[in-house]
């Protein structure tokens, strides 16, 4: 074991444009984090571009170090989906071959929404693929009203159920996925993710959604990194959506979060314990927030906000800590449309020692990252992905 603590930090959907297989996903052109530079006419991020981010791309204000302190690289995800889950489970090891199904031209089935609808006991509207706050200023009166579900989907492989919290008890929203999750278990409608999304306000253009939202995912089809280092004893701790993300499998401790300066508020507080094993991050507001929302503006500061907590966790890293900061997928807010991008990923490496600081141009699968993990604790490596363990000490 050469780091006894790895800290894993996904900034969801910050990916760095130049996937080769673009293309195919209709997303030639689209850079998340380039777009957002240009946009903002430069980002000042101090702490990423010393790791060496400028090295990964042109981000206007964000500088190619000469001597950068960390090891970067960009990952080409191999797996066949672009989604959050497709991506995490292929950072641990898991190579998605048949992307899961998607509902985006033509809403779920009648049969499936009709069984829901029985066995909740409400009836449903939407039912198609739209944007998360968009349908609550379309719906969200009639839900007042009426006490319907308010039900949409995306290019995302997803249900997702909108529900006021002033006017269906969340416990009844959360029982409601449940039960989506129960018959989405039918391999016809079988999604990768059952969203509640609970939100509040009492007319359109008034609602906001509420930090109560909760991903039922798919279990992982065949044991991760995380099992790998769940069974050997290390210590696992999901921050954020992780544990929902890998359906608890392999998690050793859960911590909940409400937005991203929360989510690097406890990583901190983590960085402050005595654990052995992986602290696995997920902020998720770049993705949720402003990539989905087209909101370039919003996303570059909170990339901002993200560089100035980040100099503080590294102000707490031991020397026998490793640091890595990735992305999930892209979510490019200069792009048509509101979904993700096919996009290369950043991988940034940072030890204050235990280093050799190197600009090492790209490799293929997001795997690299649970292949060099798994590697660092003698656990076994997975079936997809190098370690790059021999390559930053
Ligand atoms: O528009 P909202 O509700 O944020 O939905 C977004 O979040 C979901 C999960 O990533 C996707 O379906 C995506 O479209
Ligand atoms: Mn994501
Ligand atoms: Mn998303």
């Amino acid at each position: 074991m050469k780091y006894k603590r790895i800290f894993l930090i996904v900034c969801d959907s910050l990916g760095i444009g130049n996937a080769k297989d673009a293309k195919s996903y209709n997303d030639e052109g689209a850079n998340t984090l380039q777009h957002i530079c240009d946009y903002c006419d430069g980002l000042d991020l101090p702490n990423l571009e010393g790791l060496g981010l400028g090295n990964l791309g042109n981000f206007k204000g964000i500088y190619p170090l000469k001597s950068q302190l960390g090891y970067t690289l960009a990952l080409n995800e191999i797996s066949k989906g672009k989604d959050t889950i497709t991506g995490h489970w292929e950072m641990m090891g898991l190579k998605t071959e048949k992307p899961f199904v998607t509902f985006t031209e033509t809403g779920f089935p009648d049969q499936f929404i009709k069984l829901f609808e029985e066995k909740t006991g409400r009836k449903c509207v939407g039912n198609k693929a739209a944007s998360g706050t968009e349908i609550l200023d379309e719906y969200g009166e009639h839900q007042i009203k009426t006490g319907d579900w308010i039900v949409y989907t995306s290019a995302d492989s997803v249900f997702q159920i909108a529900a006021n919290e002033e006017v269906i008890p969340l416990q009844e929203l959360y029982d409601a996925c449940k039960i989506a999750r129960e018959l989405a278990m039918d391999e016809r409608w079988k999604v990768g993710r059952i969203i509640a999304r609970p939100y509040i306000g009492k007319k359109a253009g008034e609602f906001k959604r509420t930090a109560n939202c909760h991903d039922l995912a798919l279990p992982p089809f065949a044991p991760t990194v995380l099992e790998a280092l769940k069974t050997a004893e290390y210590d696992v701790i999901g921050v954020g959506k992780i544990p929902d993300i890998f359906v608890n499998q392999g998690i050793t401790k859960k911590v909940k979060t409400i937005n991203n300066q929360n989510g690097m508020n406890r990583t901190i507080e983590l960085s402050k314990t005595d654990f052995t094993g992986l602290c696995f991050v997920n902020l998720v507001d770049f993705d949720a927030v402003y990539g989905h929302r087209r909101d370039p503006k919003g996303y570059g500061k909170a990339i901002k906000e993200f560089d100035n907590q980040l100099e503080e966790l590294m102000k707490y890293l031991n020397h026998d800590d490793l640091l890595m900061i990735t992305s999930d997928h892209g979510n490019d807010p200069t792009y048509k449309g509101t979904d993700h991008t096919r996009e290369q990923v950043p991988l940034l490496i940072y030890s204050k020692e235990l280093i050799k600081p190197h600009h090492l141009e790209q490799m293929d699968s997001f795997a690299v990252i649970g292949a060099t993990i798994a590697d660092n604790f003698g656990v076994s490596l997975p079936l997809v992905g190098c370690s790059i363990l021999n390559k930053i000490i």
